[in-house]
């Protein structure tokens, strides 16, 4: 039987043959078309609700096509997805989505942010700490329960009806410890650790078989073909060193590998592969697990967890710093912190310390590099930071930190171009989402009804890349913002923020979120008012709270920002003061095509993509 060609375009045209196609393709298409319109039409009706109206407004939800589906296959790509809807939307009010189950709701206007981080008494981020704490630290299935049973908030007095004992409140003991270890005497003791253990570090690199030989102590160049793979050695050896003690790189000596191909292993984790898929990174994570949970076995042999009285030491190399003490003692006195929850909990706390730090500081050495002025004025004020050595050597007889103290912290902190190209870094290459669930109520946003368990999402690029709001905040846009520009943050003298656009004034503010609200205004750890000034500009993160939110907002606001901010910029300030480093690409304009790997978004601060080779010789001192 021969194919004929001529019958078979008769019968499709045919109008019996008409009716079948209409139904199978005119027929789903009109319904798309229809659905789209309504969905359209519901969307602007939802726009134009008046606001004078005494009632709160409803969120209007994003037009789409497919009923039941929605968004759901556009959003395989949320970081394509949401600068696209918010693009076609606007920022006027916050915007609905679906994806077949999942609702959620946009919020990328810097007033609605502010609005939402003051809600503290009504919103938590309890659905993405769970969902890291399940799903990449492998919390135990049992504590992943009674994580989300614990409803008692973050006030020092637990939520009204909430029937969570003190001892069991493990959100606010995790978050708390954390912030009252890790800042004042506590920071500063953390600080000093962390750069005399970077200086060894630096000192013993040989002994790691990639970087021998010693970097050069003959004053010649040492090549080495990743910039990245060297700073996640540097920094986080000297950072578990520093958080965790020295004992657990002894027990552990492959541990940096290991959170190394871990943090690689993110997005994967984080975009739920199953095991099959990736066995060698579930391996990983088992033995970083193990790991941790055999160094807690050991410390508790061998040190005590309750030393936590100011006499104490800041530091004892069994359990590192205080923090981690205190995180061990209340996590012995709850059942459902069993030895595996408390490995996973612990691996969450290295993870969260290295994992933002490490590819920021990339970045910041990164864009230095790049460019000669940008280096050598950088260079000027780690110089102006630099200590002036004791008097006499016995003043600091026995103190090792202390004698290795290269720059005052704390002016090394405030200098205006620094703190300009760490906030600009971290604005460019943190891409991450903020996100909030209205947990306990109906919550008023901005005049919009946000209703019970709605999540709500904050990208930070959204923010970051928005010249309108920038251009709003009063900020002059010497660069586009898709570009680094070290001196964004910088502004002249007499500035100030553009009046008029406060945020609405809060329902319910709480002192902690009038608080943190001052706390955001310098989340780049900057006074507006300092003193010290680049070519008489001084750093300024004023009416950039909404904005500028790469450590979040309110009170869920990252506890670590301010042993981060010392981590980036002493292993900056120790690497161009210690060492000369130069970019070492085989063509002058390679530099150019090193981009962050997008496949990290929207979990993080970026890794590059690829290998950037660079060369580096020990300075004569
Ligand atoms: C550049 C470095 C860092 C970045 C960009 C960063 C970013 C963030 C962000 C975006 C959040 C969510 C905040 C929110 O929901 O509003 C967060 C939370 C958190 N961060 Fe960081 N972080 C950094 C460093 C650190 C360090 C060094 C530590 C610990 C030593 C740390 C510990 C935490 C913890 C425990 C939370 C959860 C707070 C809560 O649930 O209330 N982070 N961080």
């Amino acid at each position: 039987m021969t194919f004929d060609v001529v019958s078979f375009l008769h019968d499709l045209l045919s109008p019996g043959t008409w009716s079948l196609w209409s139904l199978l393709v005119a027929g789903p298409l009109s319904l798309a078309c229809l659905t789209y319109l309504s969905s359209t039409i519901r969307f602007q009706t939802a726009r134009r609700q008046g606001s004078s109206d005494k009632r709160l407004l409803q969120i209007p939800l994003v037009p789409y096509w497919v009923p039941g589906l929605f968004h759901t296959v556009s959003l395989l790509s949320p970081t394509v997805f949401l600068p696209k809807v918010v693009k076609k939307f606007g920022t006027n009010s916050p915007l609905e989505v679906r994806a077949s189950w999942l609702r959620f709701i946009i919020v990328a206007n810097p007033e609605h942010i502010k609005a939402v981080f003051r809600k503290t008494k009504h919103m938590t981020n309890k659905s993405n700490t769970i969902f890291a704490l399940k799903y990449l630290m492998g919390l135990p299935k049992d504590t992943v329960r009674f994580f989300r049973d614990d409803d008692s908030g973050l006030n020092v007095t637990p939520r009204k009806g909430s029937t969570v004992p003190d001892e069991s409140r493990i959100k606010f003991l995790i978050v708390h410890s954390l912030l009252k270890l890790l800042q004042g005497v506590h920071l500063e003791a953390a600080g000093k650790r962390y750069m005399s253990t970077l200086f060894r570090t630096l000192d013993t690199l040989h002994m790691v078989p990639e970087y021998q030989p010693q970097l050069s102590v003959d004053g010649g160049w040492t090549g080495f073909p990743d910039l990245y793979a060297f700073l996640q050695r540097v920094m986080m050896s000297s950072t578990v060193e520093t958080i965790a003690g020295s004992k657990l790189l002894e027990l552990y000596p492959g541990l940096v590998d290991d959170l190394s191909q871990f943090e690689s292993d993110v997005p994967k984790f984080l975009r739920l592969l199953p095991r099959w898929l990736m066995p060698e990174a579930f391996r990983v994570q088992q033995r970083l697990l193990e790991g941790i949970k055999a160094w807690h076995a050991y410390g508790h042999q061998h040190s005590d967890c309750n030393r936590l009285g100011p006499d104490d030491p800041e530091w004892e190399p069994y359990f590192g710093i205080k923090l981690v003490r205190r995180r061990q003692q209340y996590a012995l006195k709850i059942k459902e912190m069993t030895a595996d929850a408390r490995a996973a909990e612990d691996l969450g706390l290295l993870f969260a310390a290295t994992a933002n730090a490490v590819p920021s500081t990339f970045w910041l050495i990164f864009q230095a590099l790049k460019d000669p002025v940008l280096v050598s004025r950088l260079r000027d004020e780690v110089s102006a930071s630099l200590r002036t050595p004791p008097a006499s050597p016995e003043s600091t007889q026995g103190d090792l930190e202390s004698k290795n103290e290269l720059f005052d912290t704390a002016a090394l902190l405030r200098q205006p171009l620094l703190q300009s190209a760490y906030a600009e870094t971290l604005r460019l290459f943190v891409v991450a989402i903020v996100s909030r669930v209205a947990e306990y109520s109906d919550v008023d946003i901005a005049g919009y009804r946000v209703a019970k368990d709605s999540f709500l999402v904050m990208y930070t690029h959204l923010l970051a890349l928005d010249p309108g709001e920038w251009a709003r905040a009063g900020r002059t846009l010497t660069k586009p913002l898709e570009e680094f520009d070290a001196e964004r943050f910088l502004v002249e003298p007499g500035w100030t923020r553009p009046l008029g656009k406060q945020a609405p004034a809060a329902t319910t503010t709480t002192p902690a979120a009038v608080q943190d609200v001052d706390q955001d205004k310098g989340q780049g750890n900057s006074s507006d008012h300092d003193p010290l000034s680049y070519d008489g500009r001084r750093f300024s993160m004023d009416g950039l709270l909404g904005l500028w939110i790469p450590y979040g907002g309110g009170d869920h606001l990252c506890p670590g920002r301010h042993f981060a901010k010392q981590q980036i910029l002493l292993t900056f300030a120790t690497l161009i003061t210690k060492f000369d480093i130069e970019l070492a690409f085989p063509s002058p304009g390679a530099a150019a095509g090193v981009k962050p790997d997008m496949s990290h978004a929207p979990f993080g601060a970026l890794p590059p993509l690829g290998k950037v080779p660079f060369r580096i010789r020990r300075k004569a001192t």
